[in-house]
């Protein structure tokens, strides 16, 4: 009889890496979300990761720094990292790809003033994974303007199924069950089925018309926990809304612990599924069922609430009541979203103008012939 054999879990049967792509990893959201990634808080204590960690050639002292303190960590899940500058090689055989990096804003911005800065990155981004990742990878955008810019990403990654580009209202979702809990006096795990539907911007709209807390055993509906009509459809509307932008007020920084951990939500979700019964927000990109489901337009990236399979599949929770006054915070978030994703295609054809114009004076500057006048507009 072998003598000393060692417990059963000390032999986990070899479970295959997960291959983890983070964008902008020297920056601030990063700084507390790869732990998380690395430590099994997202992917469960079984499950190895390597990080593909990339970052702007700038930035690639900080990045090292990152990697240093990882293996300082002793973090027996992490299988490998690879730190680099080329997109190409960030996404390579990716299973998840988390894109943070981004420009953030400062005090007095909207988040879709980031549009035009930002935009270019996701075409960049979309493309490589197209090239390069798993065609099962699932994205997660986070950086602003997230529903557009994983609108955009998607569109240059064709042979990546739509389903599987999301961006985080998660954050949005975290903070609204928050107020919730405090103002019905219960822990925030006993608030349910809070929505956030459309935009990760101030048109967003944080709906409680369908959730519910547990208080002493017993399911109430939020409405009816807090009684109060005149707030949830004002002040704590807004407050959701624009919670963003006080942070940057208090910190002069954009808010990163919370978007991390809101990362880590949205993917441990995505990754593991809900309970039944349960339904979670994410930006996702609209198909004909979400127009029938809620009249929202195909080809936005819309926040809807999804009920998501052990699979990772997802669907949108259909059949819930539109009352009026939502119908109407749907559509200004519907026409914003347009607008957007408008302005967003606008000025990815102009980069391509401005581009090819600056090739076409390189030729003919080559060529010995004078320069052609360039006539592109913004
Ligand atoms: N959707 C949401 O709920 C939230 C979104 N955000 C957004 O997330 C983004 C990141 O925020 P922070 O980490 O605080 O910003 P940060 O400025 O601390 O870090 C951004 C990082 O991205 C890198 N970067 C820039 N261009 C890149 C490119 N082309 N490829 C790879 N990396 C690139 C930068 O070098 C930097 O290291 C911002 O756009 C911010 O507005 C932030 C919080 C919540
Ligand atoms: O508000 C911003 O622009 C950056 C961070 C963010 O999106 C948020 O805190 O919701």
């Amino acid at each position: 009889m072998p003598a000393l054999a060692p417990p059963a879990t000390q032999h986990p049967a070899k479970v295959e890496p997960l291959r983890v792509c983070v964008t902008g990893a020297a920056g601030q959201i990063a700084y507390s979300l790869i732990i998380n990634i690395a430590n099994g808080t997202v992917f469960g204590p079984e499950q190895p990761v390597i990080l593909q960690l990339l970052d702007i050639a700038p930035a690639l002292e900080a990045m090292k720094g990152v990697e240093m303190e990882l293996y300082d960590c002793a973090l027996p899940l992490l299988a490998g990292i690879v730190l680099t500058t080329d997109p190409l090689e960030a996404f390579r055989d990716v299973d998840y790809a988390i894109l943070l990096g981004a420009m953030p804003r400062r005090a007095g911005m909207l988040r879709k003033d980031l549009l035009k800065a930002n935009v270019g990155i996701f075409q960049v981004q979309g493309a490589a994974i197209d090239a390069v990742a798993k065609k099962t990878v699932k994205v997660v955008v986070v950086g602003n303007p997230a529903n557009t810019n994983a609108l955009v990403c998607s569109h240059y990654a064709p042979s990546i199924p739509k389903a599987n580009f999301s961006a985080l209202t998660r954050l949005d979702e975290n903070r609204a069950k928050s107020m919730v809990a405090v103002r019905a006096g219960v822990a925030v795990d006993q608030v349910k089925n809070v929505i956030i539907w459309g935009n990760h911007s101030n048109t967003q709209y944080p709906d409680v018309a369908h959730a519910h807390i547990t208080r002493d055993g017993a399911r109430v509906a939020v409405e009816e926990a807090i009684k109060d009509e005149a707030y949830l459809h004002g002040e704590f509307i807004k407050a959701v809304a624009l919670r963003g932008a006080a942070i940057i007020a208090a910190r002069k920084l954009s808010s990163a612990m919370s978007a991390a951990k809101a990362v880590v939500d949205h993917v441990r979700d995505w990754h593991f599924g809900t309970r039944s019964g349960e339904f979670v927000s994410m930006a996702v990109v609209t198909d004909a069922h979400a127009a029938a489901a809620y009249g929202i337009p195909e080809d936005l990236c819309f926040s809807l609430p999804l009920s998501i399979k052990e699979d990772g599949h997802y669907e949108v929770v259909a059949g819930l009541p539109v009352s009026d006054f939502a119908r109407g915070k749907l559509d200004a978030t519907v026409a914003e979203l347009e607008e957007e994703k408008a302005e967003a295609f606008a000025h990815i054809e102009y980069l391509a103008a401005v581009k090819k114009a600056e090739e076409e004076a390189k030729t003919a500057h080559a060529n010995g012939d004078a320069a052609p006048v360039a006539e592109v507009s913004a």
